[in-house]
């Protein structure tokens, strides 16, 4: 790709009537597969030329090629046609899109899905929970105590050359299961999918809270929530979706996530292969710095749907689903035996009842999530008590739209301006 640096000097050359002493490359021609070329050994040779794949046509370019190759200085106003030209034509070939897996981190039920992140030079490639709720990328990190690391893949920035300390700067988060981390900072080279970000604050945890050390299949998270959310300190950092954002093909991302097999996460495009029927998107609220959005209303199995907003976020880094007491309880009321447990903390019931569906409504479409999934894990190993994959909000504080949800739609997070959600069925 011809820098405008490159182009200047030429250009200075030109001027100077010393043209075409740095003969600029144009685009990318690949020459023929020249070990199948049909008349090699006669002498000759011959090399079909296919147009490279960032080709791009210049017409300022080609003009400005001319006067070089006659040595004529080319006049002001072309060379700046030219660099603009060669600008846009950069910015095209920055932009970009990823798509990576998203991997249920227990073969047995979804407690959480983990997607493979590169960080660094040479890269370090981890395991992240990517979690629309939160908006900090941390890691395990060689700043943490052996004693707090059990199983982990570790990102030791000392061991990347292009790793820099964000010196001054710390970070702490507190989530929504009482978990926790905290430590310092560093920026480098964060890539998912394909989609590269230079310069992502990456927070290295200098301690993390017990129930993290025992997950020993989350390396760390990757925050897809707003930016206004993250905990760095003094100068708060931006997630890897608004740092990507602007080179993004669209200022998308989307979760396919599905029951106990991986799903994907989609950057800067909306793979129509994912999704059946039309995509329904509704308004977001950032303010919080969640994805908050108006549900419709629900229903219980086969009942009738009471259409009623719910406001709640949509959070990939939360397994459950948690919505108003009167809903969870009426849907309760239909599942033989099911009782508010405070010993196991929520709604359960025998492993062998059968459940109902439950279903919800973004604008005027249904979605419906299979009792299987409501079915969420037995309360411990072999129990035939199991725990219900849709609980109370009332001890959360925010209606929660977890996986247990989004694995049953495909979900566009629109970052747009404003931002959106979109569900479709799949
Ligand atoms: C299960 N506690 C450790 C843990 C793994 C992933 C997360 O992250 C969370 C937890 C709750 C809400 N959002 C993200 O915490």
């Amino acid at each position: 790709m011809v820098t405008v640096t490159n182009l200047v000097l030429t250009a200075a050359l030109a001027a100077l009537g010393l043209a075409s002493a740095l003969p600029p490359k144009i685009g990318t021609i690949r020459t023929g597969d020249e070990k199948n070329s049909p008349n090699l050994g006669s002498g000759r040779a011959s090399f079909k030329q296919v147009r490279g794949s960032r080709y791009r046509f210049n017409g300022a370019r080609a003009v400005y090629k001319t006067y070089l190759k006659y040595g004529v200085p080319a006049p002001e106003d072309l060379v700046k046609a030219v660099a603009h030209t060669d600008a846009l034509y950069s910015a095209e070939v920055k932009r970009g899109t990823g798509s990576a897996a998203a991997v249920p981190i227990n073969a047995d039920f979804d407690i959480a899905y983990v997607t493979p992140v590169t960080l660094g030079t040479p890269p370090q490639t981890l395991q992240l929970d990517f979690d629309s709720g939160s908006s900090d990328l941390w890691v395990f990190s060689s700043h943490l105590p052996t004693s707090q690391i059990r199983g982990q893949q570790i990102y030791a920035p000392n061991k990347s050359s292009t790793a820099k300390l964000l010196d001054g700067h710390s970070w702490s988060i507190t989530y929504g299961d009482g978990s926790g981390s905290r430590g310092n900072v560093y920026t480098d080279n964060v890539t998912v999918g394909g989609l590269t970000v230079g310069s992502q604050a990456i927070e290295c945890a200098q301690q993390v809270s017990s129930s993290f050390t025992t997950e020993d299949h989350i390396d760390g998270l990757v925050g897809l929530g707003f930016s206004t959310l993250n905990t760095v300190s003094p100068k708060s950092q931006l997630t890897f979706f608004d740092n990507a954002k602007s080179n993004l093909d669209s200022p998308v991302f989307t979760a396919d996530l599905k029951y106990k097999q991986a799903g994907t996460y989609d950057f800067g495009f909306i793979d129509e292969a994912k999704y059946t029927g039309e995509i329904t998107y509704v308004p977001v609220n950032s303010d919080p710095g969640y994805w908050t959005f108006p549900s419709s209303g629900y229903a219980v199995g086969s009942g009738n749907f009471t259409a009623s907003s719910i406001s709640g976020i949509a959070d990939t880094g939360t397994s459950l689903v948690y919505l108003p007491t009167a809903i969870v309880t009426a849907y309760y009321r239909q599942v033989q035996g099911a009782t508010n447990s405070r010993s196991y903390g929520g709604y359960v019931f025998p492993c062998a009842s059968t459940l109902p569906t439950f279903t919800f409504g973004v604008g005027a479409a249904r979605f419906t999530i299979p009792a299987a999934y409501l079915n969420y894990a037995p309360v411990t190993p072999g129990s035939a008590t199991c725990f219900g994959g849709l609980q109370s909000s009332s001890g959360v504080g925010i209606n929660i739209w977890g996986d247990v949800a989004l694995k049953a739609a495909f979900v566009v997070f629109n970052g747009g301006n404003p931002p959106t959600i979109g569900w479709a069925a799949k």
